[in-house]
């Protein structure tokens, strides 16, 4: 069996009147990403606080490993918060070095890690350049290298792809990845459904401090009704909006997308197709987590 890194049992966390958490509980495993969504707003920076134990729950229990918060933790998490979390005015080396050193590395250990997290990232000139004289995206790189030099167990991310252009956000993907395969827990929020849906085997979905969804993705998706239909055809097919069950059909450049609010009309629609020539692709498509995000969050914040 796979060991429970981090468990979260009924936490609830208040400011004042507001609730900002409502009795959350998730679990995340050696080696998973775990996906923490929701609409702005709605706890999960104050969640990630309090698994960091930045914050305390209010109620509840956070177990690291089966265990409570204790100060060995802090060598063993590391954190990419939201907003930038490093000086501008100081030299990568220096601090980065120092943030290490803090939970527990050795220099010489410390420097190593963070030559190897700069050949990594193709970026070994940043060493001795200050953070201010480095563009956004890159200033993000190098507070996922302070997140994870020290080589923690827990790796917590707040949108960690923001900022960062099409070739860094697969690099980072990829590095995300290979820290999983190392056996790292990675916790990570995003308002990017598409990372969620290549990096994450279990969500939880946040809506206003309550979890509305929760669960594997793929048997989540599984649970939502097909009503997507792409069909790609050699030519026109007629008659496809009086089949029964066929809610709207748009022309696209190869073919069809065809909304349905019964999966039988499917079948017809291709038996309509393939009767009138050649059916390039048919696919009936899943939903994404976008649609259902939008379906369970989308709908109560309008
Ligand atoms: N220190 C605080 N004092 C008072 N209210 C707070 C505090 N921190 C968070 N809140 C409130 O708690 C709720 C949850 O905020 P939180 O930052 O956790 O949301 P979020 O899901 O991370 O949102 P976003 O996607 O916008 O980052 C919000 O209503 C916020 O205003």
């Amino acid at each position: 069996m796979v060991a429970k890194r981090l468990e979260l049992e009924q936490v609830v966390k208040e400011f004042g009147e507001k609730r900002a958490v409502d009795q959350i509980t998730l679990q995340v495993e050696e080696g998973e990403i775990y996906g923490l969504l929701g609409a702005n707003g709605a706890g999960k920076t104050t969640t990630m606080r309090m698994v960091l134990g930045l914050i305390y729950p209010d109620s509840g229990r956070i177990l690291y490993n089966g265990k409570p918060y204790g100060p060995e933790l802090q060598s063993q998490m590391g954190y990419l918060p939201e907003e930038r979390g490093l000086y501008p005015k100081v030299k990568v080396s220096e601090q980065i070095i120092y943030l290490a050193r803090l939970r527990g590395m050795s220099a010489a250990e410390a420097d190593k890690s963070l030559k190897y997290w700069l050949e990594r990232f193709e970026v070994p000139e940043y060493y001795d350049k200050k953070i201010e004289e480095l563009s956004k995206g890159n200033q993000q790189k190098m507070g996922f290298v302070a997140a994870v030099v020290h080589k923690p167990q827990i790796v917590i991310m707040d949108e960690a792809f923001s900022g960062l252009d099409p070739v860094n956000v697969e690099l980072l993907k990829a590095t995300v990845k290979e820290l999983r395969d190392q056996g790292t827990s990675i916790l990570f929020s995003t308002h990017r459904m598409e990372h969620v849906e290549e990096l994450c085997r279990n969500i939880t979905i946040l809506d206003r401090s309550r979890t509305v969804l929760q669960g594997d993705l793929r048997e989540i998706k599984k649970k939502y009704p097909r009503e997507e239909v792409l069909l790609y055809t050699a030519g026109e097919v007629e008659g496809l909006d009086r089949i029964p069950g066929v809610k709207k059909v748009s022309r696209q450049e190869r073919g069809y997308d065809i909304s349905i609010s019964d999966v039988a009309a499917a079948k017809l629609i291709l038996k309509t197709a393939m009767e009138q020539g050649e059916v390039e692709r048919f696919e009936i498509k899943e939903p994404t987590l976008n649609q259902i995000f939008i379906k369970e969050v989308g709908e109560s914040n309008e």
